[in-house]
């Protein structure tokens, strides 16, 4: 069968590492470098599938272990699928289900059948392994499914991560062989081995030799400092084939999405957009501003003069410290279309960057405007 998932190259951009292209998929296509929200519980925060097209998100995620919890995968299967039960027509990506059961569950015990964990809304005694996850994402239709692996707490012993990378590998074996390729889905592998770049060329080797359609770097954002995360993504990625797409779990904030674009990253994924849009933090041109601070209560001018998002161009900064402090739904709307707006309008000026071979000079503007301190 033909390849589900695929990258097409445009173009490497002369100033920098930072590649233009586009990934092709089952429900459509989307440009990379891209930022794909975040939407957890088959939803992105507050946000309708409408609102995300107008918005030009080309892709959205979702997670295996919440909608396997809840409503449970055999409903969405029964339903027809994730995109019919969400109502969206575009590529959807699944997290396999490892990560959030290190960051949500406790009593978890990892085996090599897999992990056992209790469910952490109650208490049940759950399992969940290779097998298990491609289970459920086969259920969930995405047309992107992550193998099953571990991503190791950040600091971790050289020890602990050389057994985790092998363990990793063999499960990623277990997942190729579930999925048989017998879905129309493309299962990316995901490379770990923390801040060892011994262990990287390690699981990124024993990853590129089982051929998966893309891959992704895992176990970083996960509380190391940004040099950690830089020094890992320099040795990490020429690891991985230039012919596939790259995606770099976890990442974030505006300047980790400038830097990690230079250094070959072409997806990127967050949950920062809407987390901090709901207690009233705004990422703006010129830094990051919480709305309900005082000083906006007279303020009627937009969130940000550059934006030209719904709720720039239609509510004053006032307005919406109002609802913020008045904890009024439609606050956590506006700041959460804002916040997403902003994102994704920056994985087009960096796309454009490429295009007219000056990233480099980009992220100087954009980082001395936005106040993000010197390299
Ligand atoms: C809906 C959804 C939410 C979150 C994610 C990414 C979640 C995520 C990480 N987030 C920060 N660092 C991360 C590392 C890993 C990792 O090493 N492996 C996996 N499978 N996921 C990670 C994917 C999908
Ligand atoms: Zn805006």
């Amino acid at each position: 069968m033909t390849a589900a998932v695929t990258y097409e190259h445009i173009k490497t951009c002369k100033q920098t590492g930072a590649r233009l292209g586009i990934v092709h998929t089952p429900h459509g296509s989307f440009e990379t470098p891209a930022f794909m929200p975040v939407g957890t519980q088959a939803t992105v925060k507050t946000m309708s599938p409408e609102e995300l097209k107008a918005m030009n998100a080309g892709i959205i995620l979702s997670n295996t272990y919440h909608l396997w919890l809840r409503p449970g995968n055999d409903v969405i299967k029964e339903a027809g699928g994730l995109h019919k039960f969400m109502n969206w027509d575009r590529p959807i990506l699944t997290d396999s289900g490892g990560f959030q059961v290190f960051s949500l569950s406790e009593f978890r015990n990892i085996k090599e059948e897999g992990v056992h964990f209790r469910n952490h809304m109650n208490g049940d005694k759950l399992f969940l392994s290779p097998e298990k996850a491609m289970q459920i994402q086969n259920d969930l239709g995405s047309d992107i499914m992550m193998a099953f692996d571990e991503c190791p707490p950040f600091p971790a012993t050289h020890e602990y991560m050389k057994a985790s990378v092998e363990r990793t590998s063999r499960w990623a074996e277990r997942c190729l062989e579930a999925h048989a390729r017998k879905a129309d889905q493309g299962l990316f592998g995901i490379i770990q081995g923390g801040e060892y770049e011994d262990l990287r060329k390690q699981s990124a080797q024993d990853l590129v030799s089982l051929d998966f359609p893309g891959y992704a770097i895992g176990g970083l954002s996960v509380g190391e400092p940004k040099d950690v995360m830089n020094r890992a993504l320099e040795f990490t990625t020429p690891l991985m084939p230039a012919n596939k797409p790259r995606y770099l779990m976890g990442v974030g904030s505006p300047d980790s999405l400038i830097d990690g674009a230079i250094r070959g990253i072409d997806m990127f994924d967050c949950v920062l957009p809407t987390r901090i849009a709901r207690n009233g933090t705004l990422m703006t041109s010129t830094g990051r501003l919480n709305i309900k601070n005082a000083a906006f209560k007279r303020d009627f001018g937009p969130i940000d003069e550059k934006c030209d998002c719904y709720t720039c161009k239609n509510y004053s900064r006032a307005y919406v410290h109002h609802l913020i402090r008045a904890d009024e739904t439609f606050g956590i709307r506006l700041t959460s279309y804002h916040n997403l707006q902003f994102l994704l309008n920056l994985m087009e000026q960096v796309r454009q960057a490429i295009r007219e071979d000056r990233l480099g000079d980009f992220r100087e503007e954009f980082f001395e405007a936005y106040g993000f301190n010197k390299p």
